[in-house]
């Protein structure tokens, strides 16, 4: 089982609501090239059941440079702002996650071969990488030490609830989070609907 531990924390007002932040580092990272995020809405009580997580995937180019072939800046935004309107939650924003796992270099060589005609499953298969290369363990520490065991995860993706379950951490409801297509990723998005099973 991974560990982590909380190692800074402070107030983080932000567009979407206001939060505070927590960064959390791993065992397996002891000089914390990428320590981890956590953003947290209210005030959460020990063993707490029901409250609202996203888990979001960084995504340099969706969330941060507004990268139109992804749903993820707005996704980002969105979560933000439901779970500060909803007075409570936590989202935990996934380093090592970068395109779905293999990092940012192979996902812009993914999008290459993407505009030769492939699609998002196959660029990662042509590369020699997997599909879906995340992990939840870590996810899943910084829930327990956040006092969470049994939540509801803002996601359209079916495999993202089992696999954080596997990790340990119990999903009662699966809240989607769905944003406008556009032209640019439009094509994307159906082939998460068709090829990886997400409720689009
Ligand atoms: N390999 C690869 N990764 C991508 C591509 N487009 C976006 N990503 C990455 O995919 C990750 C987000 O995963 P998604 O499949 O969009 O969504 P999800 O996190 O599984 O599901 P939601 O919880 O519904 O958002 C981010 O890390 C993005 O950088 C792509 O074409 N190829
Ligand atoms: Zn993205």
């Amino acid at each position: 089982m991974q560990t982590v531990k909380k190692i800074a924390t402070s107030r983080m007002p932000t567009s979407h609501g206001d939060f505070t932040l927590h960064i959390y580092r791993s065992d397996n990272d002891p000089q914390g090239l990428q320590d981890q995020v956590a953003l947290v809405a209210g005030e959460l009580k020990p063993g707490q059941e029901e409250v609202l997580v996203r888990l979001h995937s960084e995504c340099l180019t969706g969330d941060v440079l507004g990268s139109r072939r992804c749903d993820c800046g707005e996704q980002l935004a969105k979560s933000q702002e439901t779970i500060s309107k909803a007075g409570c939650g936590v989202i935990l924003y996934l380093r090592g996650h970068e395109g779905r796992g293999i990092g940012l270099a192979h996902k812009i060589k993914a999008y290459a071969l993407q505009d030769q005609g492939r699609d998002t499953v196959q660029a990662n298969l042509e590369q020699g990488l997997p599909i879906d290369a995340r992990s939840y363990e870590l996810a899943a520490a910084m829930l327990r030490d956040l006092g969470l065991q049994r939540i509801q995860l803002l996601t359209n993706n079916p495999e993202k609830v089992t696999r954080l379950q596997a990790a340990g951490i119990s999903v009662s409801r699966r809240v989607p989070l769905l944003i406008t297509p556009n032209q640019n990723n439009a094509e994307y998005l159906q082939t998460k609907r068709t090829k990886l099973g997400h409720y689009l």
